[in-house]
């Protein structure tokens, strides 16, 4: 079954709304974003959680310590390294989950990702749409089939610009391990929608009557 990750949360009524159809993971965004949260709120959203759902803190470029400080005091069990974080700086996290987030447009520059698998500093790759100027978030799509089209050695999970209209399609072509999801499953953002997110879980999982 596909490891679904909804990204983007910052109140306690969506963590729950996800948990409950059946999310595997909620993602904190601690980077300038639209959907930046507090770790104040996140602990306790966090506080409220059961423990199967994994708790995955999203930082861009972030100070080592800065990134132990709010993993531990929010209750992280893992950590989204969106930026250009290196291997060096990955393998500073062992006692978490690490995903470390790749941006590609129409093709995946294994050169550069194949170092952080190589060193075991990472536990999954995270790919994204590359978009200039934008981090992550961007609501837009790569072509799924070329992950599908390689053999990885780390479980990998397919991001940008999914809904609940074309994830499916993005689990077939991709095979990935995983999906993530933020502006697809939104009202606005930083405000999830219940409608979207169970019709993302059940078409990601081919679940949908
Ligand atoms: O979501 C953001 O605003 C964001 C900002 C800066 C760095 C990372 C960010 N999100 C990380 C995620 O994991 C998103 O889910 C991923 O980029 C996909 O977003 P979307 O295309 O909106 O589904």
């Amino acid at each position: 079954m596909v490891w679904i990750k909804i990204c983007g949360i910052t109140n306690l009524a969506d963590a729950e709304t996800a948990t409950a159809f059946g999310a595997n993971a909620l993602g904190f965004v601690f980077a300038p974003s639209k959907r930046k949260v507090e770790p104040d709120t996140a602990r306790q959203i966090i506080k409220a959680l059961p423990p199967e759902v994994e708790k995955i803190g999203v930082f861009v470029n972030e100070e080592v310590a800065r990134v132990k400080e709010i993993a531990n005091y929010c209750g992280l069990t893992g950590l989204q390294l969106h930026g250009e974080e290196s291997p060096d700086y990955c393998s500073y996290f062992r006692n978490y989950d690490v995903i470390k987030a790749f941006r590609v447009s129409n093709y995946i520059d294994w050169q550069s990702i194949k170092p952080y698998v190589v060193n075991q500093c990472i536990n999954k790759i995270l790919l994204d749409t590359y978009v200039p100027q934008q981090l992550g978030g961007t609501g837009k799509t790569f072509p799924w089939e070329i992950v599908g089209e390689q053999e990885w050695e780390v479980p990998v999970i397919i991001a940008g610009g999914l809904n609940a209209g074309n994830a499916a399609l993005a689990v077939r072509l991709g095979k990935p391990f995983g999906v993530d999801v933020a502006s697809g499953v939104e009202k606005e953002p930083g405000k999830k929608d219940p409608v979207k997110l169970k019709a993302f879980i059940e078409k990601a999982r081919g679940l949908e009557k």
